[in-house]
């Protein structure tokens, strides 16, 4: 049987680039970056007053001046004013340009405002450092230079600076038309009340969250367990999605047919099984021309685990995003797992005031169990290779929160 590393392997190696699309800068958080984004200026792009307050000519507070006349004030988003006599002052307002022939900026907090002759003026009475309260042209970014690379994941910070460069159209990775296959003659609708041999059906509704939160819409369909109707349902919709991913009849039984129903359709099996629990049963493939196939085991928790650990990292892959660093986490009590496979352990992640994240294991009553998740924050990653695994030890942490 794979082991996950090569399954996750085989995975990425059918990453494909879905391509971009140009959408206007507004609309473009959560997107995948396509492009470069460039200074059009310099970042702050005049020399920028930061304070309300005057500006002098350091040379004539240097040589003993204390008291200075009022020229004029210079407000944010005035063209620049010009000291005509350096030996006096103008106001300026946070934002604005610093006026010519001047270099240092006093805050109105340093200062005592009087009137003398009709000349209003201020009195310094507080020691002041050239060039001091001054945002100097070009100090953050220069003209030019690279702001943000492609691959980036477009947020607030991103759109701020995306508005600055006056970036009003970006270039984006394409969102994966998605679609999930719901299996299984006991789903029924959320709405319905079902019958004691009945479950309402969850699996899809949660993979559409799972999507969502990537900013990806996904539509379901719901296929009964009888392949001829499997068969048909599934034929006219190759070629309208990038990824399917199913949920259920993957494994042993005796109306588990997606499997074959895959193979009729033409779809090329590039492994069914990995070595992990859960999700053991987990089958991928892809079509020619068609979508990649992520089969998940049906059991909620089977599924969920198989989005984070795979699903996820192969839609990043496609959007051409950087893919997250793995997280780490410490084991916070001795767990045992005896059997041979990869442990997918379902943990409450807890940042300690040391700095230290712990990873708390939470009762859990196998794959089956799907409110186990809602006390879970990821699971922890425990190699096959070992059984008891001791308090305090590291491992890889996949999280879902
Ligand atoms: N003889 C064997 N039996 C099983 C094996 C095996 O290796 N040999 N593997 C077990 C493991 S591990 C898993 S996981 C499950 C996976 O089975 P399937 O993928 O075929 O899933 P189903 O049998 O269709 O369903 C399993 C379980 O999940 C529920 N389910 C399915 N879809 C939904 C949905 N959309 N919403 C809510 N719940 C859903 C379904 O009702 C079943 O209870 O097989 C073991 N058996
Ligand atoms: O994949 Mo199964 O999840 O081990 O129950």
């Amino acid at each position: 049987m794979l082991t996950v590393t090569a399954a996750y392997e085989i995975i990425m190696q059918t990453v494909r680039d879905l391509g971009t699309e140009t959408v206007p800068f507004e609309r473009a958080t959560g997107r995948i970056l396509r492009q470069r984004v460039m200074a059009d200026r310099p970042f702050p792009p005049f020399d920028r007053v930061m304070m309300d307050g005057i500006a002098i000519n350091f040379d004539s507070y240097e040589r003993g001046q204390q008291i200075f006349v009022v020229e004029d004030i210079q407000a944010a988003g005035q063209p620049r004013l010009q000291l005509s006599n350096t030996a006096n002052c103008i106001e300026v307002m946070t934002g604005a340009i610093l006026p010519e022939l001047t270099d240092t900026v006093i805050p109105y907090e340093h200062l005592e405002a009087g009137e003398h002759e009709g000349f209003k003026r201020f009195t310094v009475n507080m020691p002041v450092k050239k060039g001091q309260h001054i945002h100097v042209l070009g100090s953050d970014v220069s003209s030019g230079a690279t702001l943000i690379e492609p691959g980036v994941q477009i947020g607030p910070a991103e759109i701020g600076v995306l508005a600055t460069v006056g970036q009003t159209t970006v270039e984006v990775s394409r969102k994966p038309r998605v679609l999930i296959l719901a299996t299984g003659d006991e789903l029924v609708p959320v709405h319905e009340t079902p019958d004691v041999h009945q479950i309402r059906m969850s699996n899809a509704f949660s993979l559409q969250a799972c999507l969502e939160t990537m900013g990806i819409e996904a539509r379901y369909i719901h296929l009964s367990d009888d392949q001829e109707s499997m068969l048909a349902a599934l034929t006219p919709l190759i070629r309208e999605s990038d990824i399917w991913i199913s949920s259920g009849a993957v494994s042993a039984g005796k109306y588990d047919h997606l499997p074959a129903v895959l193979k009729q359709l033409g779809m090329q099996q590039l492994f069914h099984k990995v070595q992990q629990r859960p999700g053991k049963p987990l089958l991928f493939g892809q079509f020619k021309d068609g979508p990649v196939v992520f089969a998940l085991p049906g059991n909620p928790v089977s599924g969920f685990m198989c989005f984070y650990r795979y699903v996820q990292h192969w839609i990043l892959g496609a959007m051409q995003a950087q893919i997250p660093e793995l997280s780490y986490a410490v084991l916070a009590e001795k767990v045992v797992f005896e059997t041979n496979l990869e442990y997918f352990l379902p943990v409450k992640l807890v940042a300690k005031p040391t700095g230290i994240v712990t990873a708390i294991p939470q009762p859990y009553q196998g794959s089956g169990d799907l409110a186990s998740l809602l006390k879970a924050d990821g699971f922890l990653v425990l190699p096959a290779a070992e059984s008891v695994f001791e308090e305090g030890h590291v491992f890889a942490v996949w999280k879902f929160r």
